[in-house]
């Protein structure tokens, strides 16, 4: 048979390229080897293993663990909570000073939750003076406002290196199952940043009502208007029902006020938004603003039903406070980012255990009770 002469007898890959030499193969898989190397090590860096004293989202939500315990699908902090649903009424005049479509006037459908703090489902709601208020207000073009607010006007600490620091100093004494109050004094003496909410403190009561407080962003946020101007800006919801009363003994008197509240009619709020100054800082949750600032009703928060969080529909939302529609933007407080990646891994925590799918049975934590 007739070999046509184009194809050399030499040693030849089937596509016809010449073969790879020792050192060229070498090359190769060093270069595959670095790759794998780097991925590894991006992996290690994200996942904290590289740095194990770095504050991760991790660690974060294992002390919060380690001060409260672990309640199967529940929240890691602000674990007691009820969910709570129904409308925002915009009256407009935020407009000026944001494109987002919830400050137009008209109706956006809202699911919220409130809370007190702490990761312990079954504490009395008269052990902390702090209520919280979640909302989700759900835009017409499908864009999502998520916002966590405190009812209290400034934040202990402005980093989240502080706080942790906070839960560290908090965590109960393995001898006493109590937190060591010369720890938690020390935390507060290295950190003087947290003398405005130590004043608030002072004359704070546990509050009888969800629907009679003020709930503050503390953080600070971005709006941003139809011309693209950035405007700082931070928010809070007020109650029309300003009442004050302290709670009584029953452990559980907060959901059933609200229960009873929402049986005789609708619970109102007004969201203010107080616009900075320039100076104003925007990166520290512990420092009030001047009271002269100026100040936008942007409209009337509506509340109409309460349901059990385990059954109801915030219990599958995660409040991201850096969910936010077209319009309104992050600022750069630190506390913020750090917000958003300890919710995830307390979400994802919650959502994979057992107790948290309906009709499971009841979880080792609970049943004990
Ligand atoms: C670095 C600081 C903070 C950390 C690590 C932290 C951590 C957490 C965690 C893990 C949750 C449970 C989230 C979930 O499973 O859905 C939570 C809930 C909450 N936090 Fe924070 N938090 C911080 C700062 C703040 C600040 C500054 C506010 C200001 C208002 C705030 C307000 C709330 C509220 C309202 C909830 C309840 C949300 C709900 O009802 O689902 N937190 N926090």
């Amino acid at each position: 048979m007739n070999v046509p002469s184009e194809f050399p007898p030499s040693a030849a890959s089937s596509d016809g390229k010449a073969p790879l030499s020792n050192r060229s193969v070498l090359l190769r898989f060093a270069l595959i080897g670095a790759v794998l190397l780097l991925t590894v090590f991006a992996f290690g860096y994200v996942g904290g293993w590289l740095a194990p004293s770095r504050l991760t989202a991790q660690r974060m939500i294992n002390q919060l663990q380690a001060n409260a315990g672990v309640f199967p699908g529940y929240r890691r902090n602000h674990a007691k909570g009820v969910c709570v649903a129904g409308y925002f009424d915009s009256s407009g005049q935020a407009q000026t000073f944001s494109a987002a479509q919830v400050f137009a006037p008209g109706r956006t459908p809202i699911v919220g939750r409130f809370a007190i703090p702490g990761g312990n489902p079954y504490a009395p709601d008269g052990s902390v003076p702090i209520r919280s208020m979640a909302l989700r207000f759900s835009q017409a073009n499908g864009q999502q406002w998520r916002t966590g607010m405190n009812s209290m006007p400034v934040f202990p600490v402005a980093t989240p290196q502080a706080f942790f620091e906070q839960l560290q100093a908090q965590q109960p004494d393995p001898a006493t199952g109590k937190p060591n109050p010369a720890k938690i004094a020390a935390f507060f003496a290295a950190h003087p940043e947290t003398a405005a909410f130590l004043a608030w403190v002072k004359t704070a009561k546990p509050s009888a009502s969800f629907a009679t407080e003020s709930y503050w962003s503390l953080n600070a946020f971005v709006l941003v208007d139809a011309n693209g101007e950035k405007h700082a800006v931070r928010w809070r919801m007020v109650p029309e029902n300003g009442e004050t009363a302290t709670g009584g003994s029953d452990p559980n008197y907060l959901d059933a006020d609200l229960t009873q509240r929402l049986a005789q009619g609708q619970q109102r709020w007004h969201l203010i938004i107080t616009l900075a100054s320039p100076g104003d800082p925007t990166n520290d949750a512990t420092k009030t603003w001047p009271a002269d600032r100026r100040e936008i009703d942007a409209g009337t928060l509506v509340l109409t039903s309460t349901t059990p969080q385990e059954s109801g529909a915030c219990r599958d939302i995660n409040y991201d406070p850096l969910v936010l529609p077209d319009g309104i933007q992050a600022s750069d407080d630190p506390l913020l980012p750090a917000r958003s990646a300890a919710y995830a891994t307390s979400y994802l925590r919650r959502t994979s255990e057992e107790a948290h799918l309906p009709g499971t049975a009841t979880s080792q934590t609970e049943a004990k009770r």
